[in-house]
């Protein structure tokens, strides 16, 4: 399924005294099967994009495409659920939301909302646990009685367990110890792989911007900046500086070294694989490091 938005604005609290223009002219285009990073300063509008991606905000100028469903800021809109069904969000802090008595009865909650029944979710739940790395035994527990990063997985599966086509991931993985965050993205690339999921993350890591995604889009005062693969993004570090953002740590030793030996490698290489061979490539070239 295929999302697109075209010249979207969005003010919040509109016609009041306290209107604030969040977002405005932005055009994005996601084709199906795309990871797409979304990055930018704090404040410079990416959650509310996202909040657009499943009509949870309908905007205020412009249209959202979403598969065959067309949100239009001049028109009203009926039965949005099969959009929600559709576009899976992880919000911040997902494992705020968990409220059930069972972590199974958690996971089931969405599913069986939306008419799939008893039997069908708890096989969800069955497969999507241990999924998300946890034992099927947990399936019985409260959820308040798991650690933070395990309420965390608990809340993914109940997305995952919807079967949704697009997966929204807002900071997925923020206040994650490291291993945990790896975990957790690679789960979720490892889907988007196997089942074709289009992936949209919002996260402040240029790491894992770097590593994951097919498309960056760089947010800026409520407008998008630049859309590029990594490679492009990454290839201008002074430019992400500039914007008050990081670059990944490769691409700022890479960049150390090219001053240090005052020529250019050749090409932005995002991971120390790359960086090696690249060097290696130019010592059998013959160039002096
Ligand atoms: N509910 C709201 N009411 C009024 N203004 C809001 C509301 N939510 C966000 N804003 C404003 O809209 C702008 C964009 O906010 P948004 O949360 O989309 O940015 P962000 O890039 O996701 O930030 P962060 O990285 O901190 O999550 C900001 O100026 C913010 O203060």
């Amino acid at each position: 399924m295929d999302i697109t938005l075209q010249d979207v604005e969005y003010k919040y609290q509109i016609n009041t005294p306290f209107e604030h223009l969040a977002i405005h002219d932005i055009n994005i285009s996601i084709p199906e099967g795309t990871f797409m990073a979304l990055i930018g300063h704090t404040g410079s509008g990416k959650s509310t994009v996202l909040q657009h991606l499943n009509a949870l905000l309908k905007p205020t100028k412009g249209k959202v495409h979403i598969g065959d469903r067309v949100i239009d800021a001049g028109k009203k809109e009926k039965n949005l659920r099969p959009i929600r069904q559709k576009v899976g969000i992880v919000f911040q802090f997902p494992e705020h939301q968990l409220f059930d008595e069972t972590v199974e009865k958690d996971i089931c909650f969405g599913p069986m909302n939306f008419g799939v029944s008893e039997e069908e979710a708890k096989r969800r739940a069955r497969e999507l646990i241990v999924e998300v790395g946890l034992p099927e035994e947990v399936l019985q527990k409260s959820p308040f009685d798991l650690s933070g990063g395990q309420m965390r997985r608990v809340a993914i599966a109940g997305v995952l367990a919807m079967e949704p086509e697009v997966l929204v991931l807002d900071e997925p993985t923020a206040g994650l110890d490291p291993r945990g965050r790896t975990e957790i993205m690679d789960m979720f690339y490892r889907l988007h792989k196997q089942k074709g999921l289009s992936t949209i993350l919002v996260t402040h890591s240029m790491e894992d911007a770097a590593k994951y995604a097919d498309e960056i889009v760089i947010m800026h005062r409520g407008q998008v900046k630049k859309t590029a693969d990594p490679r492009t993004i990454f290839s201008n570090p002074e430019e992400l500086l500039e914007l008050g953002l990081d670059v990944p740590e490769v691409v700022k030793f890479q960049y150390s070294l090219e001053r240090k030996m005052n020529r250019k490698i050749g090409k932005t290489c995002l991971t120390i694989d790359e960086l090696s061979m690249a060097l290696r490539e130019m010592q059998v070239r013959g160039e002096s490091l």
